[in-house]
């Protein structure tokens, strides 16, 4: 990446003329170097053919990652996703291409060692990670992981993929992730708290809140947040500040933060369906996988704007209720899940009218849907589940997961004719909400639950329609998660070169 500003050469290259130019800060940058500098294209040059040069650039971009890390498939995955949307970019001049490729390198990524005493007495070690992606666009941001999946690949993908979530928020957001391999399942809250703890001892050195802001993620919810926030205290002599997000309400915490992704993904889904297809959530059947934070939080304000959500599932199988959760069953489901380590079979057993689907995803279970809400995990939905969806009649897709479509899954839905709402647009509402509650630890402040709802609402309405103008300037409005990734890399792209070689 040439940190130096670029010499006043024309581009042999047409740029279109659109309302993003004001962003395009390298245009009229050098177009491609000699092979020899490039270094990438030793036994090939480079296509005149816009089109072709794009697809080489994007393969080039892709093999810097999988020859540095041939084996993180999921980061691998979610790189050649954002290379492959950026393709038209990369065309226009070579100084996105090495933008990107800068971006591919984390600027810090730690590794330690996590001990714990379990109830029995004995000590157990798990190891803990966190990725500094990216602090192009403000302090790291992104949440804490509890599974046992959890390795260098996945937090690496997660924290790729909140570099350029958070730069839509348009809050100042960089972009980090972390997490263990310690499985939450089956452990008592006293082994909870001290696996907590023990994190939080390591992880302490390398965060703060103009630093790296840590929040939830799969298996960290509110109290884990609690037990690591009061750690940090006890390490820090009691300093009481907004290192974490997703704290309670009643010490520091932002009113709508628990509720934040699932609301927002339903606002996203909403402004989409309007924009794209003339339609409303009202009566719209959704199916709806994964039954933890996002997937209840979706549900509720699915319910509260007139839609029908009829599927949760878990990593056992999937709970359908035929005629559609109503509040009071959804209220059910959330008080069964506030039970550690409960089940959906808890569920089935106290709601006659739903059948338990074991081993089974929703994508199979239902028949008849309009939406599709994956908010479980990654790459939950596949081919055969893909065109299942469309058979049974659905019109839109909105990942409230991180990445849980395949890409052949993503290519069938958008054939089919569905709206399709990626992650890092559809469910940034959590970390925008995390970003006000950055904003209000700094002033000391609090604002009521109505204002943090509306401004989230507001943000949701900013991101889609970023990613909608985006789309149309370079291929079609319908292309969200084109206009997603560019529109978030431009920004980015924008503040490295701005900020020089960092
Ligand atoms: N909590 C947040 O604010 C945000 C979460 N996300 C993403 O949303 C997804 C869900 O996260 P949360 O609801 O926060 O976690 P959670 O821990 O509250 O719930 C996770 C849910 O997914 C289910 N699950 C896990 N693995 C599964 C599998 N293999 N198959 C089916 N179900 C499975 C669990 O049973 C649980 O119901 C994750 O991909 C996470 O990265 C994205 C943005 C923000
Ligand atoms: O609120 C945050 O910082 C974390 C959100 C997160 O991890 C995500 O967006 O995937």
């Amino acid at each position: 990446f040439n940190p130096l500003p670029p010499p006043r050469l024309p581009l042999t290259l047409s740029v279109k003329q659109n309302a993003f130019e004001r962003d395009l800060r390298f245009k009229g940058a050098v177009n491609f170097r000699p092979v020899e500098e490039t270094g990438y294209f030793r036994d090939e040059t480079l296509s005149c053919d816009p089109k072709v040069r794009a697809s080489q650039l994007v393969e080039a971009a892709v093999s810097v990652a999988k020859k540095r890390d041939p084996d993180q498939s999921l980061f691998i995955q979610t790189v050649t996703e954002v290379a492959t949307s950026l393709g038209p970019l990369f065309a226009e001049t070579d100084e996105y291409f090495f933008a990107f490729k800068h971006m591919l390198e984390p600027e810090q990524l730690y590794q330690f060692r996590v001990p714990w005493v379990d109830d029995s007495g004995r000590t157990r070690v798990q190891r803990g990670f966190r990725v500094q992606f990216s602090s192009a666009l403000g302090p790291y941001k992104g949440g804490l992981r509890y599974h046992p999946s959890v390795g260098v690949d996945t937090i690496k993908f997660l924290g790729f993929e909140q570099i350029f979530k958070n730069a839509l928020t348009t809050l100042n957001l960089g972009g980090g992730k972390g997490g263990s391999d310690f499985d939450p399942k089956g452990k008592s809250e006293a082994e909870i708290m001290r696996f907590c703890q023990s994190f939080m001892t390591a992880l302490e050195p390398y965060i703060g809140p103009n630093r790296d802001v840590p929040a939830g993620d799969i298996g960290v919810g509110g109290r884990e947040i609690g037990y690591l926030f009061g750690q940090y205290k006890r390490l820090n002599q009691g300093r009481f500040e907004g290192v974490l997000t997703g704290k309670s309400a009643d010490w520091g915490g932002s009113y709508v933060r628990p509720e934040a992704t699932g609301w927002g993904l339903v606002f996203f889904s909403e402004e989409a369906m309007k924009d794209l297809k003339g339609e409303k959530l009202k009566n719209k059947r959704c199916a709806l996988s994964g039954s933890g934070n996002v997937a209840q939080f979706a549900a509720q304000q699915l319910l509260k704007l007139g839609a029908v959500p009829v599927t949760f599932s878990d990593s056992s199988g999937t709970i359908y209720e035929p005629d559609g959760f109503t509040v009071e069953k959804l209220d059910l489901l959330m008080e069964v899940k506030a039970v550690r380590g409960a089940r959906l079979t808890d569920y089935a057993a106290k709601s006659p009218t739903s059948s338990y689907h074991a081993g089974a995803r929703p994508w199979s279970v239902v028949d008849e849907l309009d939406l599709a809400f994956p908010c479980a995990t990654q790459n939950e939905l596949e081919e055969q589940d893909a065109i299942n969806l469309i058979k049974a009649g659905c019109i839109g897709v909105f990942e409230g997961a991180n990445m849980p479509t395949t890409p052949g899954a993503v290519e069938i839905l958008e054939a089919g004719g569905c709206v399709f709402g990626p992650a890092k647009a559809a469910n940034a509402g959590g970390v925008a909400v995390s970003g006000l509650e950055m904003a209000q630890n700094a002033q000391m402040t609090q604002w009521t639950g109505d204002d943090v709802e509306k401004k989230l609402n507001a943000i949701m309405k900013d991101i889609y329609h970023q990613c909608a103008d985006c789309a149309e300037t370079y291929h079609d409005r319908t292309q969200i998660k084109e206009g997603a990734n560019i529109a978030a890399f431009l920004k980015v792209a924008a503040a490295l070169r701005e900020q020089g070689a960092v």
